[in-house]
C-alpha cells in the first residue's frame, strides 16, 4: 500500500486507528474455546464488527507464534479476512545480520503478505536495508518506545559533530538516509507524547505508528496535536482497550463501540487539524 493510498483510506474514513490483534486465548469469552481455532474467530469477529472504524490492524506475532504451527495458521486465517484496502502491521520486531533479515523480510512479506513490519534499529543499516528491498512494503522501526524501560537506551545522550542528540533522535535521523518517507515509518510511544513535537520536527513526513493509548494510558489529542501532519502522518494503536470490552456473546459489538469512541475523537482531531 502506497502513503497517498493510506492517506485516502484516513480521509475516507476519518481515522487513523490501528486496532491491535493481541489475541490471548487467556483472555477471550469462553464460549469461543471449544471451537476448533478460538483465536481466529475472535479476530474473524473483531475485523467484521470494526473495518470500517480503522484504517490498520496489527498483530503481534508473540501472540501466535507462543502456539507454535497453529499459532501461524490462526495468523494466516486472520490476514486472509482483512479487507485488501486495510493496511497490516506485522508487530514482530526483527532485524539481524543482512542474509537473515532477508529471510525475514520473505517470512513476512512474500509468505505472510504483511504490509510493514516493526524492525529493531539496534543492529544498524544492514539489518534494516534488507527490508527496505521489497516493493510496497513498509519497515516500522523503533525509534520511542512506550514501555517504561525506553529510557534505558533511548534517551542516552549522543554527541555528534559537537552537538547532543538522545539516541532516538539520532535512530530518526541517521535512519532517513536508508530509505524514504514511502517504505519507513518510526514507531513513537504515546505515552512519550511530549516528544512527538521533536519528532515532526525531525520527520515531518513520515508516518508515525503510535502505540499506548487505552491500556498504557497515552493521551490521544497530545498525540494528534504535535503528531498530524499534512497526509495524516499517524497510525495510533489501540489493543486491550478494543479487543477486550466484553467476555460475553456481545464481545464484537462491544469492540465496535469502544473502536467508535476512539474514530470519533479522531475524527474530530482531523476536522482541527486536517480539514478536508
Ligand atoms: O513501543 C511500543 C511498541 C509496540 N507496542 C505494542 O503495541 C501493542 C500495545 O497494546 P495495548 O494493549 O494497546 O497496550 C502491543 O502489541 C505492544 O507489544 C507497544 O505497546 N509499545
Amino acid at each position: 500500500m502506497t502513503r497517498q493510498e493510506l492517506f485516502e483510506q484516513i480521509q475516507r474514513k476519518r481515522s487513523y486507528l490501528c486496532i491491535g490483534l493481541d489475541t490471548d486465548i487467556k483472555k477471550i469469552p469462553p464460549h469461543l474455546l471449544q471451537l476448533e481455532d478460538p483465536i481466529f474467530e475472535f479476530n474473524r469477529q473483531i475485523i467484521e464488527a470494526t473495518s470500517d472504524l480503522c484504517v490498520a490492524y496489527k498483530p503481534n506475532i508473540a501472540f501466535y507464534e507462543a502456539h507454535g504451527p497453529k499459532g501461524w495458521v490462526s495468523l494466516e486465517r486472520t490476514l486472509s479476512v482483512i479487507p485488501k484496502d486495510i493496511f497490516t502491521i506485522a508487530d514482530a520486531k526483527r532485524g539481524d545480520i543482512g542474509n537473515t533479515s532477508e529471510l525475514y523480510a520473505r517470512a513476512f512479506f512474500d509468505q505472510l503478505s504483511f504490509d510493514s513490519l516493526t524492525v529493531a534499529p539496534y543492529m544498524g543499516i544492514d539489518s534494516v536495508t534488507p527490508f527496505l528491498q521489497f516493493p510496497n512494503k513498509w519497515v516500522i522501526l523503533l525509534a520511542l518506545t512506550s514501555n517504561p524501560g525506553h529510557d534505558d537506551f533511548q534517551l542516552l545522550s549522543v554527541v555528534s559533530e559537537g552537538k547532543s542528540y538522545f539516541m532516538f533522535e539520532k535512530v530518526i535521523q541517521n535512519s532517513q538516509a536508508w530509505g524514504s518517507a514511502d517504505n519507513m515509518m518510526y514507531v513513537i510511544g504515546a505515552t512519550r507524547h511530549d516528544y512527538i513535537e521533536r519528532v515532526r520536527e525531525l520527520a515531518p513526513d513520515h508516518f508515525l505508528l503510535v502505540p499506548g493509548v487505552g491500556a498504557q494510558g497515552g493521551n490521544l489529542e497530545e498525540v494528534s496535536r504535535y503528531g498530524l501532519n499534512k497526509q495524516g502522518g499517524l497510525l495510533v494503536n489501540s489493543a486491550r482497550q478494543i479487543i477486550y470490552t466484553s467476555q460475553g456473546e456481545d464481545f464484537a459489538e462491544k469492540a465496535r463501540a469502544a473502536a467508535l469512541a476512539v474514530q470519533q475523537e479522531m475524527e474530530r482531531y482531523l476536522n482541527e487539524y486536517l480539514p478536508r
